[in-house]
């Protein structure tokens, strides 16, 4: 692709410096003072020790795959000036939520995958709720992190922002959909004084969208991107050799946790065309939902069309027989020329397009392994050769790991 300016608008820095955590000011966390005695832990006795005072009170909404990872992550830091800066006063999903000063997340955990009797109050899921959850006294910054796939919840971004409660979100649907929501967010961001954490909503936590808003606030203009957004579409494609049906791959993608709570959005394409509208808004190109071209793997005549999809799991992968024999003839058709199948998303000249396309074995958008994203970006510093960033693109631990990095560079930053 040759490099030319596409941007319908110029934008030097992020359109609200309040989205790009990464030009913060920061405050380490980790200068909490740790209080022990010598001879506890010396003598493997009890180990007195005083957690300092949280930077953040933190709420979790979404217990599934991602939020489950974030759990996890949160318990794997517990006694760490980490788990001190973050504390946990609220988790929940649609059937309700639990609440305390300091939930214990490995406690939280052990009850969801045990299985045994975890009693969320349903009265606690309602949304309007969660900022009370955050109410207390001190400091601390209030975060929500949303793990969801819940439009109703990405309809409370703006609101909280707009409270003085920052966001962090694995979920699209604030910045992937409409225009008028994006601005929302924007505007919500700039008179809360907020941050929006959204790492985990391109890439699963890969640095795109900080590179991406790093580059122009240096200076830089970005022409183009292209590259595979997808994780759950690169690791079928990255497995699929025409012999298995192809639906059985996407039932293994969907346990694995890559693909969407219902994969039907990744296969619709609809998964990508949200990822390459927040990288293009981010990139200086508002384009609205609908000017993106995308083309489905979905049969127009199959299972999948008119229903919410934005649900929780559900049991039908999507994939049609037709679907099945159609893929098979296109990666045999593609193998014959020594080519790869891959699910690309371009922007160029404001034009931004999403499909499957054959690249030949030496393309540099066709290597890659598991679920591999990978981003190219042509900009005034990179004309020819464009910036390229890749690696694990979907999948639980790193999506949690992006999440909580956001939270945590909100949570070391100065409150305003
Ligand atoms: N999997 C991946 O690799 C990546 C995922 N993401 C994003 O992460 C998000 C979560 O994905 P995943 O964990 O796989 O999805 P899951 O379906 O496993 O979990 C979704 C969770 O959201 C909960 N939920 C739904 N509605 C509400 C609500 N109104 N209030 C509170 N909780 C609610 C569900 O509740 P209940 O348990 O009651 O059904 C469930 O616990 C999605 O937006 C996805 O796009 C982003 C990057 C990578
Ligand atoms: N379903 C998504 C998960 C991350 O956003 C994907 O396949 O990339």
């Amino acid at each position: 692709m040759s490099a030319g300016v596409v941007g319908r608008l110029r934008v030097d820095g992020d359109v609200s410096p309040r989205l790009n955590a990464s030009v913060r000011s920061e405050r380490r966390a980790d200068t909490h003072v740790r209080t022990e005695t010598a001879a506890g832990s010396q003598h493997g006795q009890h180990v007195h020790r005083t957690p300092s005072e949280p930077s953040a009170r933190v709420a979790l909404l979404g217990t599934g795959n991602v939020g489950k990872a974030v759990l996890d992550r949160l318990a794997g830091w517990d006694g760490t000036p980490r788990g001190d800066s973050l504390a946990l006063v609220h988790a929940g999903n649609s059937r309700g939520a639990l609440r305390g000063e300091r939930l214990c997340p490995a406690d939280i955990k052990r009850r969801l995958v045990d299985g045994s009797p975890w009693q969320p109050d349903p009265a606690l899921a309602n949304l309007s709720g969660v900022a009370d959850a955050l109410a207390g006294t001190g400091p601390a910054h209030r975060i929500i992190i949303d793990a969801t796939a819940s439009g109703e919840v990405a309809d409370h971004h703006a609101r909280w922002l707009a409270q003085g409660i920052h966001v962090v979100t694995a979920c699209k649907l604030g910045l992937g959909t409409t225009l008028e929501r994006w601005q929302d967010i924007h505007d919500a961001a700039a008179h809360g004084s907020t941050r929006y954490g959204d790492s985990a909503t391109v890439g699963a936590g890969l640095p795109l969208l900080r590179n991406i808003r790093d580059l122009q606030a240096g200076g830089d203009t970005i022409h183009a991107i292209a590259g595979v957004l997808s994780g759950s579409l690169a690791w079928l494609f990255n497995h699929y050799d025409g012999k298995k049906p192809f639906s059985e791959l996407v039932d293994e993608a969907r346990q694995a946790g890559y693909t969407e709570p219902d994969p039907r959005e990744d296969l619709s394409g609809d998964d990508v065309r949200r990822k390459i509208l927040i990288l293009a808004r981010a990139a200086g190109v508002p384009l609205a939902s609908d000017e993106v071209e995308v083309e489905s793997l979905l049969d127009p005549a199959g299972p999948e069309t008119g229903q919410d999809r934005h649900g929780a799991r559900g049991e039908d992968t999507g994939v049609s027989p037709s679907l099945d024999a159609l893929l098979q003839q296109l990666h045999r058709a593609a193998a014959a020329k020594g080519e790869q199948l891959r699910y690309i998303a371009r922007l160029h000249n404001g034009r931004a397009t999403v499909r499957l396309e054959t690249l030949d074995a030496t393309h540099p958008l066709a290597s890659g392994a598991g679920t591999d994203n990978k981003l190219a970006i042509w900009s005034d510093r990179y004309r020819e050769q464009p910036l390229v960033i890749q690696g694990p693109g979907a999948g639980a631990e790193v999506t949690a790991a992006g999440l909580l990095d956001d939270a945590l560079r909100i949570a070391r930053s100065t409150p305003d």
